[in-house]
């Protein structure tokens, strides 16, 4: 049995591997693999070479072949004339009357999905400093428990006590609302970390621009294309994120399976998922084993310009050629439809005369960065309380009496 390991040289200058390793959270793992499983993305611009080597390892322990999650059914939205979610219906015992309202919180997520998701990983491993640093890769369900990942800086009093939470991002292109999601929790603002990037586009940068945007770009500057646009895969190749492929599909053969992914996520512990410009359908499977517990964001005012065909440049073309005068980002939690999940925030930004898809997808964007940010760090404070009426609230972090 053999997999491809990849060492690249990642330490900075003067920095130690391990140091390094810190740095960017990276598990030092060889680990034994399952045949025929998806093989990682080899690092494409990590700052050293990368040296390929094939290694031979034992054969995986029977223990972690397939384990399949058994997911719940998610529990039924509490109706809107219900007096209180049903017990054990995924919300936790009430937690506050809100006076403005009348109506009565609930928290969640789901605890039942998550202790399942929780269950102990099977799967074993050797851990040991790399010679030189080690770039990624996990093969989907043979990962290793990762390396514990170093408490972010800035860590302040809001991270006392709150276990970090353990994130999967879903990204199809550029990937500037990943970064700014990384970027938060690397600096304590997100207490939580990034443990995988999912793609459908590991590496083909120019079918991701051109998914994504909907038409080439060509002959602008590369260092323009490179900060706009497809980059999502290479960000977290530069930061040691282990990289999944899904789905399998003609245009990435390595990609794994629905069953591998779930698996994959279980292994990996992740607590949430957030999907930032990913274009695929979400499976419902997932769906189901994440309840309340994927977050997406659209960029535009949802329900308005959601839903099959609305991605990318399409959505600001439509806005514009509504004549609507405003628009801007909806974080929204995922269903098994595109688009239809609870709002859970909203920025607003204005519809100018003249501008142009561009223009306005870049005064949206710039206002996704934030609200997602501020959607993820409340979702990893567990700062949304639900609505009686099934609608999602985020507490404010400094009143527990202010709700947005
Ligand atoms: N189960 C869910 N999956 C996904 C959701 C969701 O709400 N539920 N959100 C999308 C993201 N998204 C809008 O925010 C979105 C992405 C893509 C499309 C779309 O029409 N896609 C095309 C295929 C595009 C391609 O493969 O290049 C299609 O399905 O024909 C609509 C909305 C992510 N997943
Ligand atoms: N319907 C999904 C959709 O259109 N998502 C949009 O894709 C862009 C991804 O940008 P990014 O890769 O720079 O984060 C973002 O504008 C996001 O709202």
């Amino acid at each position: 049995m053999s997999i491809l390991v990849y060492l690249c040289n990642i330490p900075q200058s003067g920095e130690s591997t391990l140091a390094c390793l810190q740095r960017v959270q990276i598990p030092s793992v060889s680990f034994p693999a399952a045949a025929g499983t998806a093989a990682c993305q080899r690092p494409r611009a990590a700052p050293g070479r990368c040296q390929r080597r094939r290694r031979s390892l034992p054969a995986p322990p029977p223990a972690v072949a397939r384990a399949r999650p058994s997911a719940t059914a998610p529990p039924p939205w509490p109706s809107p004339n219900a007096r209180s979610a049903p017990a054990g219906a995924g919300n936790l015992p009430m937690e506050a009357a809100v006076a403005s309202t009348g109506s009565r919180l609930c928290c969640s997520p789901n605890p039942v999905a998550k202790q399942q998701r929780r269950r102990s990983s099977r799967v074993s491993f050797v851990s040991r400093p790399q010679p030189r640093g080690v770039c990624c890769k996990c093969l989907p369900h043979s990962y290793a428990r990762g390396y514990a990942p170093a408490v972010a800086k800035g860590g302040d009093a809001r991270s006392v006590g709150v276990e970090r939470k353990r994130l999967a991002v879903f990204v199809s292109g550029g990937g500037s609302n990943f970064r700014a999601i990384h970027e938060a929790a690397l600096s304590g603002v997100v207490i939580g970390d990034v443990v995988a990037l999912v793609t459908d586009k590991p590496g083909d940068r120019d079918a991701c621009f051109l998914q994504l945007f909907g038409f080439p770009r060509w002959g602008f500057d590369v260092v323009e294309w490179i900060d706009a646009g497809c980059g999502g895969a290479e960000h977290a190749r530069h930061n040691g994120i282990p990289v999944v492929v899904f789905p399998k599909s003609k245009s990435s053969p390595e990609g794994i399976s629905a069953d591998e992914l779930l698996n994959a996520l279980r292994e990996l512990r992740v607590d949430f998922i957030l999907l930032a410009g990913y274009l695929k359908r979400i499976p419902i499977e997932l769906v189901q084993m994440y309840p309340k517990s994927i977050l997406n964001i659209h960029p535009s005012l949802l329900p308005a310009f959601g839903g099959k065909g609305y991605y990318g440049l399409k959505v600001h073309k439509a806005v514009i050629a509504s004549g609507a005068r405003y628009s801007g980002p909806t974080v929204h939690f995922v269903d098994e439809h595109y688009d239809t999940g609870r709002t859970l925030a909203q920025r607003v930004v204005p519809v100018l005369p003249n501008d142009t898809p561009e223009q306005l997808a870049t005064r949206v964007l710039q206002e996704e960065h934030q609200v997602y940010v501020e959607a993820v760090a409340a979702l990893c404070e567990d700062r949304i309380v639900w609505r009686e009426d099934g609608v999602p609230l985020i507490k404010s972090q400094t009143n527990p009496n202010e709700y947005t």
